[in-house]
């Protein structure tokens, strides 16, 4: 164990213990036997013919397409790092979860419920529960599909060493207690465990989370400056690092929704401005952008799971100048999830969805924090801007400008701790004037729907920090842009590269993920055209 940030790594007992029963999804070897793709020791390297069209309107209003071809080179390192995640937040609902299911999937344990016996499993999570259609079977003909993580080399979640920080001192067994989110005939097995790690000390800025949040905050860094708390925090991320013999360390928020930062010209509109700020300690650096900052000035990727914009332009230039990768905002769980479905299907359906509401009441800390205006408004902003990208692609339903109403309500109930009431109604014009309303009502434990997020955001992170892209205009290859925006399907509202588009579409966001990973090795995007199956 690691004093301090005690990480999940195993004492050598409990590790053959592991070893002895360990569950892992199925994973196929498979080897693409194919001219444009060629397999070292160290790399998969592809040769890959990107097309798309280029569209041109005429003075007459009518359009010119013509199509494009691009050729990439892809190369994706083989060799797997040893992982390490550190969780700003690690003692809430989120954090204490998703460490207990590394611990209960590593040890593959079961445990009883009215139910009957549950077994460890990380469903939730596209790249360990998830499959992708190959192509078609040599002999039969059938469709053949393989686990999302066996398309390329990928971490497996079981071997993630898991630390982090967080403002309350309660060890991650109490914080497991304290989130009611596992089954009791779980956490007991788990205590042992989980109650040797204990969260970093933090940073907490009254300001920026509720006022009822103050309580919880015993477990503060020694320090009063913003650059001693930026310092403090590097060091933190090296000795991680360092004491868990680690090639790689991925930050990630987890915790409380922030109020949103002013932009504010020469205190965080630039890379510089900003880390002159922080040495100056203004008031107006949120701690998710001391985090932030001190992540890429480590050279570690950097996820935002909430919505507050801590990736002020100052912070986003740092990420750019250093190369490392960012990513979020918020995690995309339950509602918001299920609404970039129902609006995609509808839009594309040539029905024109007019209300949105979104309500929801759910009892636990996060909801105590969002009980505050400034922190409500910063998730509102979340929620609310998830349809803008399929109403803006739809001229003939919607005019320039027009969209749905949409509604975002929420509320904190406490005694229904975690398991968030979600109630939805859609409300769209048909057919010659005619109305549908759909009304959704959806019961979960919030933390069980983000946890498995935590995992694919950390584990597609980590898959890029070992792809780089050639083009026929480059002399070497390069790693894709510093602002992720692949992790787009686990988020509300995707941060892009300046200039770039924002897509919210559920099904856009999960095909982009899966076939770049085709191109990584060669393969055509997924059509669904199966001409094989209607031209014979
Ligand atoms: N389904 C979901 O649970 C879901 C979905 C989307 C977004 N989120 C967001 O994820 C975040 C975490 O959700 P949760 O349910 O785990 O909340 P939580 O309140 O249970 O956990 C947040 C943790 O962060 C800690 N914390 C607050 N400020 C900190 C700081 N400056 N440094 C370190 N620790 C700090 C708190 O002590 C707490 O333990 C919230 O912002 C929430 O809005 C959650
Ligand atoms: O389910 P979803 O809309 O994706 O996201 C959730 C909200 O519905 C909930 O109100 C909030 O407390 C959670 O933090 C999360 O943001």
């Amino acid at each position: 164990m690691v004093s301090g940030t005690a990480s999940t790594q195993q004492p050598a007992a409990a590790a053959a213990a592991a070893a002895a029963a360990p569950t892992r999804a199925a994973h196929v070897t498979i080897q693409v036997n194919s001219p444009n793709v060629q397999y070292t020791p160290e790399h998969i390297l592809s040769n890959y013919v990107y097309r798309d069209a280029q569209v041109s309107t005429n003075a007459d209003g009518s359009l010119t397409v013509v199509p494009t071809e691009k050729n990439y080179q892809f190369k994706v390192d083989r060799k797997l790092p040893k992982l390490g995640l550190m969780l700003v937040g690690w003692g809430g609902n989120n954090g204490s979860t998703v460490t207990a299911s590394i611990l209960a999937n590593r040890k593959g344990l079961s445990w009883r419920t009215k139910e009957g016996v549950q077994h460890s499993n990380y469903f939730g999570s596209v790249i360990q529960a998830s499959t992708i259609k190959l192509g078609t079977d040599a002999v039969t003909g059938k469709d053949v599909y393989i686990p999302f993580s066996s398309v390329l080399p990928m971490v497996h979640p079981n071997d993630i060493v898991v630390g982090g920080w967080d403002i309350s001192s309660a060890n991650l067994a109490e914080a497991m207690e304290r989130a009611k989110v596992l089954d009791y005939d779980l956490q007991r097995q788990l205590v042992d465990a989980m109650k040797e790690l204990k969260p970093l000390p933090s940073i907490y800025y009254p300001d920026y989370i509720a006022g009822n949040q103050k309580d919880r905050a015993d477990n503060l860094i020694a320090a009063d400056t913003k650059i001693e708390h930026l310092e403090q925090i590097r060091r933190d991320i090296r000795n991680f690092k360092a004491d868990n013999g680690l090639d790689r360390v991925i930050v990630l928020w987890t915790a409380n929704t922030e109020r949103y930062s002013d932009i504010l010209p020469g205190v965080n509109d630039t890379a510089d401005n900003l880390l002159k700020s922080i040495k100056l300690g203004h008031d107006e650096i949120a701690p998710s952008t001391i985090f932030a900052v001190a992540s890429i000035l480590e050279g570690s990727p950097f996820v935002n799971g909430s919505p507050q914009n801590t990736f002020v332009p100052g912070a986003v230039e740092l990420a750019e100048r250093e190369k490392v990768f960012i990513g979020g905002d918020d995690f995309k769980s339950g509602q918001t999830k299920l609404k970039s479905v129902l609006v995609d299907f509808l839009v594309n359906a040539g029905i024109k969805p007019l209300a949105i509401t979104s309500y929801n009441h759910l009892g636990n800390n996060d909801g105590m924090n969002l009980s505050a205006p400034q922190q409500f408004r910063s998730k509102e902003i979340s929620k609310s801007n998830v349809v803008d990208d399929m109403v803006e692609a739809n001229r003939i339903l919607y005019k320039d400008g027009e969209k749905p109403d949409h509604i975002v309500v929420i509320k904190y109930c406490p005694s229904v701790g975690d398991s968030k009431r979600a109630l939805d109604e859609y409300v769209s014009e048909i057919f010659m004037g005619g109305r549908s309303t759909i009304s959704i009502y959806n019961v979960c434990e919030d933390s069980l729907l983000a946890s498995p997020l935590i995992l694919d955001l950390t584990l597609l992170t980590e898959l890029f920090t070992r792809i780089q892209y050639k083009t026929d205009d480059k002399d070497a290859f390069a790693p894709f842009h510093p602002v992720l925006s692949v992790l787009s399907y686990m988020l509300k509202a995707p941060i892009v590269p300046n200039g770039t588009p924002v897509v919210n579409a559920l099904s856009k966001q999960r095909s982009a993920i899966e076939n770049i990973l085709r191109a990584c090795i060669g393969l055509a995007p997924q059509s669904d055209m199966t001409l094989e199956h209607r031209c014979f």
